[in-house]
């Protein structure tokens, strides 16, 4: 059973797929303070939040058992990925789900801003008719300047147009050539705030984006700007923006974020005839919270049943296509890189991931976190390793790590070797995947096999001799091991040989002992795929 605490206020919607699973109990607890928090988190395999709960190093070190924390929504500001990476903790988010919404109250606010509905509306329902107090502009024919042109400032930008806006952005990740096809004239910083009517912020909060329009934005700035930010409190500098309105550079500002959440009652924004404010309501749709909870609890319930996922925060980015093509070998690499760890003596030093077929021509680097889990776990222990720490525990250990094309890349169905090299041999494995049917093992070091990847399997090296498979078969029989197939191999009559047996259950330690005991036989190992 797996154990899932909502810390926030998550769409009921969302989580219904949770609520019904069997191997789950969901808990919700919100507004628990992070003692309250760290005290209950043992128990928990998974924590969903929004942006409230702080994810601290404390709560993430306090929580043993824990293995995804899952935003449902864009911003994992509020979770110490650094500390979740060395715990090996999966953060996913659900960065698609809220785009138009909060695209919408941007756009809003920038409406709002433009014809002072928010004062007007205070100053009609307080009962005074002032016509003359608030007389607004038009968006037709300004110019809007977007700070960070990703998922929701293109579809600020898209809107604008539609209102006959002249867009204007800086984004350093988008190509001229998307941003001219969607009618955004790229420039930098220096120009957006010297030239545009209106600004709206939508980057995260980075070192680099703290305070990207703080006083000498402002000292430059057209006069009569208005400002907006619905992505993060602390890209635009709160005391220089005051000061810029105080100067009458600025005409106006809207915030639905702030530097300090939930901002203290004598936050000079709250009273500001000039600003308008709301309590980050930017993701707050009926249809945001169902989409992005639906979102984030698929991606946990995949973690948590170990199988396939998206959108992981502390992973390297796969592109989905990729993602898509490759996700079918992640199993089984992992399964091929666990049997190479039992396999092999000396501490490892070398993995190389060696692709054939089709898959030769994709970033088979991509691999890795899935192979080192499978080679790690056996020696560092199954619950230490997974596919979010296995590079960081393969670097502290000064592990190798390469790719390349099999010799026969050009002609081969589609195979993977894995070659892992310790301190004292080399071994490798080989696996294919075929769709429909799934992933196997087709060659241990040069010796055809046809193996699922699942139970246990003997690998005998021994002397090419009559009635060693005989004694071998009695002797796993007389301890109720039952044989499901075997593979022999020799390199000439006589010489050395292999026998690779797919057994029912573990071998007892005397019968290894009796096997190894055979003066044939020089190496008994086994493997097992069981977790
Ligand atoms: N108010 C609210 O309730 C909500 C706020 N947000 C916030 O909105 C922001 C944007 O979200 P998305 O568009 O979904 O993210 P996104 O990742 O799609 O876009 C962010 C863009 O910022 C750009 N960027 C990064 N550093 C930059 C820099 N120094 N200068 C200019 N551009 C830079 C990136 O290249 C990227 O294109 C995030 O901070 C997110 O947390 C998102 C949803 C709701
Ligand atoms: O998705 C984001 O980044 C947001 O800021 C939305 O935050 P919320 O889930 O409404 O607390």
């Amino acid at each position: 059973m797996f154990n899932i605490l909502v810390s926030d206020p998550i769409s009921d919607f969302g989580l219904q797929q949770l609520m019904d699973a069997e191997d789950v109990e969901v808990t919700k607890a919100t507004g628990l303070s992070e003692e309250e928090l760290v005290a209950i988190i043992p128990a928990y395999d998974a924590l969903l939040v929004r942006s409230q709960t702080k994810v601290t190093r404390a709560l993430l070190e306090a929580g043993v058992r824990l293995q995804v924390v899952g935003r449902a929504g864009v911003g994992v500001d509020n979770i110490d990925l650094d500390a979740a990476t060395s715990w090996g903790i999966i953060v996913v988010n659900a960065p698609d789900g809220n785009t138009v919404t909060t695209c919408e109250h941007a756009f809003a606010m920038m409406m709002a801003l433009a014809r002072h509905i928010p004062q007007a509306y205070a100053k009609t329902a307080g009962g005074q008719w002032d016509r003359k107090a608030f007389l607004g502009v038009e968006l037709r024919n300004k110019t809007l300047g977007v700070l960070g042109l990703g998922r929701i400032g293109i579809e600020v930008a898209k809107r604008a147009a539609a209102f006959g806006m002249k867009v204007i952005g800086y984004d350093p990740f988008l190509l001229e050539e998307r941003a001219n096809k969607l009618g955004i004239r790229l420039t930098d910083v220096d120009t957006i705030v010297r030239t545009a009517d209106f600004i709206t912020v939508h980057t995260p909060l980075t070192e680099e984006t703290r305070h990207m329009l703080a006083k000498p934005q402002f000292d430059v700035m057209k006069r009569g700007m208005r400002i907006i930010n619905c992505a993060r409190g602390g890209i635009i500098d709160e005391t220089a923006l005051l000061e810029a309105l105080d100067k009458g550079i600025l005409a106006g500002a809207a915030f639905d974020v702030f530097e300090q959440e939930p901002p203290p009652p004598e936050h000079p924004f709250l009273n500001h005839p000039q600003i308008i404010v709301t309590p980050h309501l930017g993701a707050s749709t009926l249809e945001a919270q169902e989409n992005v909870a639906i979102d984030v609890s698929e991606q946990v319930i995949h973690i948590l049943r170990q199988e396939p996922f998206k959108n992981a925060v502390n992973m390297p980015l796969v592109p989905s296509e990729l993602f898509n093509r490759l996700q079918p070998w992640f199993a089984l690499c992992q399964q091929l890189g666990k049997s190479l760890a039992q396999m092999t003596d000396g501490a490892v030093r070398e993995v190389r991931i060696e692709s054939a077929g089709e898959l030769a021509e994709l970033d088979t680097s991509i691999l890795f976190p899935y192979v080192l889990k499978g080679v790690l776990s056996h020696h560092l222990g199954a619950g230490q390793v997974n596919v979010v720490n296995a590079m960081h525990l393969a670097k502290l250990r000064d592990i190798q790590l390469s790719v390349s094309k099999s010799m026969f890349s050009g002609t081969a169905s589609s195979e993977v070797t894995l070659v892992l090299k310790t301190t004292v041999e080399e071994r490798w494995v080989t696996g294919s995947y075929v769709p429909g049917v799934g992933g196997r093992l087709v060659r241990i070091g040069p010796y055809p096999v046809e193996l699922l990847p699942e139970g246990y399997v003997l690998i005998i090296s021994q002397q090419d001799k009559p009635g060693i498979i005989g004694r071998v078969g009695t002797l796993l029989g007389g301890s109720g091991i039952n044989i499901a197939t075997m593979q022999v191999g020799r390199n000439e009559v006589g010489g050395s040989a292999v026998m690779i047996l797919k057994i029912d259950k573990k071998t007892p330690e005397h019968t290894m002992e009796a096997l190894l005991a055979m003066p044939e036989i020089k190496r008994v190992r086994e493997i097992s795929f069981a977790e």
